[in-house]
């Protein structure tokens, strides 16, 4: 937070150990996992009808029709459900089964293929972020860095017995071609066209799925802490059970409830750098649930690692300044390592242009 010298004090950090609670014999939530304010939060439950949570962008409309839903779905919330994008059901369902499958294995079988301690990019592990919450999350992790062949071998040493890295592979083919079809189309809704594309004529990826197992006291526990995420956008799979809750322009927690088929997406970080702040990434959190064990499944979607991410020229011009400085993708994972929780416009510090 901003001190009165107007220096940032970075969040506080906590060091939990290696604490791998065994979710599925779990009868009650141990203190390591028990979030004592969740009641002082609006209430996890919240309706989820249509019109009271984010807009639904049908992709197979008239690009004119679309233009115009992504501007003010992005403005106004910084998320939306996406429909009418190609991609097979089928291929959303293996990928939620591929997921099951590699939670399922025993814990000490998933440690083999954990993610390092020093931050490390891929593999099995608790929430990045439980550092800067003093309680654990009732979830688990996995995220794939580029080939999933490595952690297949480690995970399945006698074979690949369900085709995880066909899945995994065709999955994120698919989701590469859509994360790159909406940030395109995201931008043009800006006004900007093809010329004006800068780092994001070229993207890469993570894929992170999310396992969060039934939990026997679901308004003491958290799925996975409030953030926002540090990519250009994210592409995530809920699966037909609910649990991704967006917080709103008013505060107010609101959940994104399953479509059949749907895709949310979710404005990051850097597009919010990129459009110079008139696209803000959405703070967004994943709440539990007593009976079901619930799956995601994120595309996480950001520029090549050495490419600068900057605000465009031409919204800079009409806008009179850059909000933001060039970073590239891990140069900003660095920084929000650091000063995690923080917005973008309060820590001007560090990502305000020199004036
Ligand atoms: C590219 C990345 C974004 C991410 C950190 C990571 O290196 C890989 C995992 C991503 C994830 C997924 C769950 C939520 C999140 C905040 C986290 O802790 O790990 C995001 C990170 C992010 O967007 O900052
Ligand atoms: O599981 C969810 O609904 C949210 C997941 C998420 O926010 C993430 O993976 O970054
Ligand atoms: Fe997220």
């Amino acid at each position: 937070m901003p001190t009165a010298a107007g220096q940032i004090q970075p969040p506080r950090q906590y060091h939990h150990g290696t604490h791998h609670l065994d979710f599925e014999s779990a009868i009650e939530v141990p203190d390591s996992h028990a979030w004592p304010d969740l009641d002082d939060l609006p209430s996890a439950a919240a309706a989820a009808s249509p019109g009271t949570s984010v807009p639904v962008v049908d992709l197979s409309v008239s690009v004119d029709a679309v233009l115009g839903q992504l501007a003010s779905a992005c403005a106004a919330w910084g998320a939306f459900q996406v429909t009418g994008h190609g991609v097979p059901p089928g291929l959303l369902l293996r990928a939620e089964a591929a997921s099951r499958r590699l939670f399922a294995l025993p814990t000490s079988h998933k440690l083999r293929a954990a993610r390092p301690a020093e931050g490390g990019a891929s593999g099995y592990g608790t929430a990045r972020i439980s550092c800067f919450f003093p309680k654990l999350m009732w979830s688990e992790g996995f995220t794939i860095a580029g080939s999933p062949l490595e952690h297949a071998r480690t995970l399945w040493p006698a074979g690949d017995p369900f085709a995880f890295c066909d899945v995994i592979e065709e999955y994120s083919a698919h989701m590469q071609r859509l994360a790159r079809k909406l940030l395109r189309l995201m931008l043009f809704s800006l006004g900007l066209d093809d010329d004006d594309l800068g780092p994001i004529h070229d993207t890469t990826a993570v894929l992170h799925l999310n396992s969060y197992p039934a939990c026997p006291d679901p308004n003491r526990a958290m799925g996975l802490a409030p953030h926002t995420d540090s990519t250009l956008l994210t592409l995530l799979y809920q699966s037909d059970s609910s649990g991704l809750q967006v917080l709103e322009q008013s505060n107010r927690w609101v959940t994104v409830p399953p479509m059949s088929g749907a895709l949310i997406v979710n404005v990051g970080d850097l597009f919010q750098i990129l459009s110079n702040g008139r696209y803000k990434s959405v703070v967004h959190r994943a709440v539990v649930d007593r009976s079901r064990h619930r799956i995601s499944v994120a595309y996480m979607c950001g520029p090549q690692k050495d490419a600068k991410v900057s605000p465009l020229e031409k919204l800079v011009e009409a806008q009179g300044r850059a909000a933001y400085r060039a970073v590239t993708w891990p140069e900003y994972l660095n920084l929000k390592g650091k000063l995690f929780g923080m917005t973008l416009e309060s820590c001007q510090e560090d990502m305000l242009v020199d004036e």
